[in-house]
């Protein structure tokens, strides 16, 4: 099987190679569909920040009213208290928009990352085989919060600005058409350079969020081998494996911040030059008695004014690019092949007591092929019978566990057919398939959490007097009797405070507890001490009374007593029957079973390498 693989050579990563295909991908719409059901409240923001830009709008209007008063010599208060009124409205109303737009901002981000932690956690084996979690991870957390930023403040930011550069132009044509004509020339000459800027930044956001998946898969590879870096000596050369993604993603930061700072110059120098072009086409105008000074005050005062729109306007471009860069990877993982007949509410099935006899299982003529290799199942046909056992032996890399991958629908066959009970596995839903099974796997798997957590996590309804016999049939209540905490003992991560041999007899403890139709072991008691192993052997004969067992066993001493036994080699069956009838007919049963002592040494033909290697 598909043990833990042996660490690569460290390499840069590849981000863009490792993402999925971004084909069909349209970015703005993707992100604007981000938004559309936070549409009424992010008009709701809207408005206000326009409320709050008004507020500033209408004040060198005020103003001019309180020079003109002032020159006439008439009362000014009223105009006075107007400005302090706009002054302090404008400031609450900033404030308040602020705050609703941040909890907006909070509400997108929490839909996108529950989107994906759904999709992520139902996505097909074979999608999950060839992508490195640190990578999924990071579209999760980090890739989630740039769209975030878009798809809220980014989109209020654009829409206000425009709105409120358009409503200063409305007001500057009404105090001079000819000023505002030399404004424009001016602006529209810098937008023209920003227009070949912006989509910069988009690149170099795509660029930074794919090193910083790399780096998450840079550290996911590492710390998921911790105690093999360490006993190799390999600190530095993962250390420089993760560097490089890191160095890659400052890199891109850096050139997302050059141009991102252009634009603030380039806005910056608009605004300034826009003022002094004004200043001399204005002065020439008021020298020459065309305009009045308080008309050029106001008009420059409107300059100034759209500094503030000008520069939300281009930071929400600036956002938007960014949310644009990272919702391309988080739309790949959407548009990746997920199990839609799973579980919906996520739950596992209640612990239930089963009336129904065991279900015989039946492969016919399954052939099956991982992407990119030979074959791994060529035409496997045989019949479990209900509540027996069956053990798959033979050399390592045969095909067995690839045969409790396809019983579990994690990958489907390329032909034939699997039936439990007699009914087609392809046709039945994963969730019906997957809860008639138990199945304890090569490296025994145990979650991070409590001894109980782990018990119950197949048999969520599970009593504490059903926990109390799996235990003892499995021999882990000497162990928890020992612990100070017992069942609520915290197992560390991946089970790391068990004995490989505890973590064993737990994950079988747990498959125990659910009480399947058909129980899978692959590998279960490998590490085992001989007095555990009997134990546990006895527990399984027992669940055999009333479920099927097919057992996949490299120490033959295990498996002797089975009703059947297939050997299998190179993706094919080669023999099938009992202990005593293969070692009479079939030759490389009859070397494993030497090989391990259970008969005779085979005189004309002594076990090969391969074989004591599979055993
Ligand atoms: N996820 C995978 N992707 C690609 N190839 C795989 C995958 N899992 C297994 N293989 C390949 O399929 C073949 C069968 O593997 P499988 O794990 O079924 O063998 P096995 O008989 O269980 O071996 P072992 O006794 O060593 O566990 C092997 O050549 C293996 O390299």
């Amino acid at each position: 099987m598909t043990t833990a693989p042996p660490m690569p050579a460290p390499q840069v990563p590849s981000p863009a190679s490792e993402g999925p295909p971004d084909s069909g991908i349209r970015p703005l719409r993707a992100l604007l569909q981000q938004a559309r059901p936070y549409r009424l409240v992010l008009l709701g923001s809207l408005l206000l920040a326009l409320a709050a830009s008004a507020c500033g709008l209408v004040q060198p209007l005020v103003a001019r009213a309180v020079l003109d008063a002032l020159a006439d010599s008439t009362a000014v208060t009223g105009a006075l208290v107007l400005l302090g009124v706009l002054v302090v409205a404008g400031a609450v109303l900033t404030g308040f928009q602020s705050w609703w737009q941040q909890r907006t901002s909070e509400q997108v981000v929490r839909s996108i990352r529950r989107g994906l932690v759904f999709r992520l956690i139902r996505l097909k084996v074979a999608e999950l085989d060839s992508r490195p979690p640190g990578d999924l991870v990071a579209r999760v957390t980090s890739d989630s919060a740039l769209v975030q930023n878009a798809a809220t403040q980014g989109l209020v930011m654009i829409t206000n600005g425009a709105l409120t550069v358009a409503g200063a132009i409305v007001l500057m044509g009404t105090v001079h058409l000819g000023l505002l004509g030399v404004t424009l020339a001016v602006l529209l000459g810098t937008g023209a350079l920003l227009g070949l800027i912006l989509p910069r930044i988009r690149e170099a956001v795509a660029r930074a969020q794919n090193s910083v998946g790399a780096i998450g898969a840079a550290l996911d590879r590492s710390l998921g081998a911790a105690r093999t870096v360490k006993a190799n000596g390999a600190e530095s050369r993962e250390t420089a494996h993760a560097e490089a993604a890191i160095e890659e993603a400052y890199e891109a930061g850096l050139t997302g911040a050059k141009y991102v700072a252009l634009v603030q110059v380039l806005s910056g120098v608009a605004i300034q030059a826009a003022f002094l072009a004004v200043l001399g086409v204005g002065g020439a105008l008021v020298a020459s008695g065309d305009l009045d000074a308080s008309q050029l005050i106001a008009f420059l005062l409107y300059v100034f004014y759209l500094a503030s729109p000008i520069a939300s306007l281009l930071g929400g471009l600036g956002m938007l690019q960014q949310g644009l860069g990272a919702i391309v990877r988080i739309e790949q993982v959407r548009h990746l092949p997920a199990e839609d007949d799973v579980d919906p509410t996520g739950h596992t099935a209640p612990h239930t007591e089963r009336s129904t006899p065991a279900p015989p299982v039946e492969f016919d003529a399954v052939h099956f092929a991982y992407p990119g290799r030979d074959p791994a199942l060529r035409g496997v046909s045989f019949t479990v019978p209900g509540a027996t056992r069956t053990a798959l032996v033979g050399l390592s890399g045969a095909g067995k566990t690839t045969m409790f991958a396809l019983l579990q629908r994690f990958y489907e066959p390329h032909a034939g057919a699997i039936r439990i009970g007699g009914q087609d596995i392809a046709l039945m839903p994963r969730v019906e398939v997957r809860r008639r099974i138990a199945y304890v796997e090569q490296e025994s798997p145990v979650m991070a959490g409590t001894l109980r957590d782990n018990l119950r996590y197949a048999a969520t309804g599970a009593g504490d007097e059903e926990i109390a016999e799996v235990l003892r049939l499995t021999r882990l209540d000497s162990l928890i009797a020992g612990l100070p905490d017992g069942l609520d003992t915290e197992v560390g991560n991946r089970g790391v405070t068990l004995s490989g041999g505890e973590r064993q007899r737990l994950a079988i403890a747990r498959a125990l507890l659910r009480r399947p139709e058909v129980l899978l072991l692959d590998e279960a008691t490998a590490q085992l001490d001989a007095s555990n192993e009997q134990a546990l052997r006895e527990a399984v004969d027992q669940a055999a009374r009333r479920c099927t067992v097919i057992l996949i066993a490299h120490r033959l001493s295990t498996v002797t007593d089975a009703e059947q036994i297939i050997v299998l080699e190179g993706g094919g069956i080669r023999a099938a029957g009992s202990h005593d009838d293969l070692v009479g007919t079939d030759t490389l049963y009859r070397e494993l079973a030497a090989s391990q002592m259970l008969v005779p040494a085979v005189a004309d033909r002594p076990p090969g390498p391969d074989a004591r290697l599979a055993l």
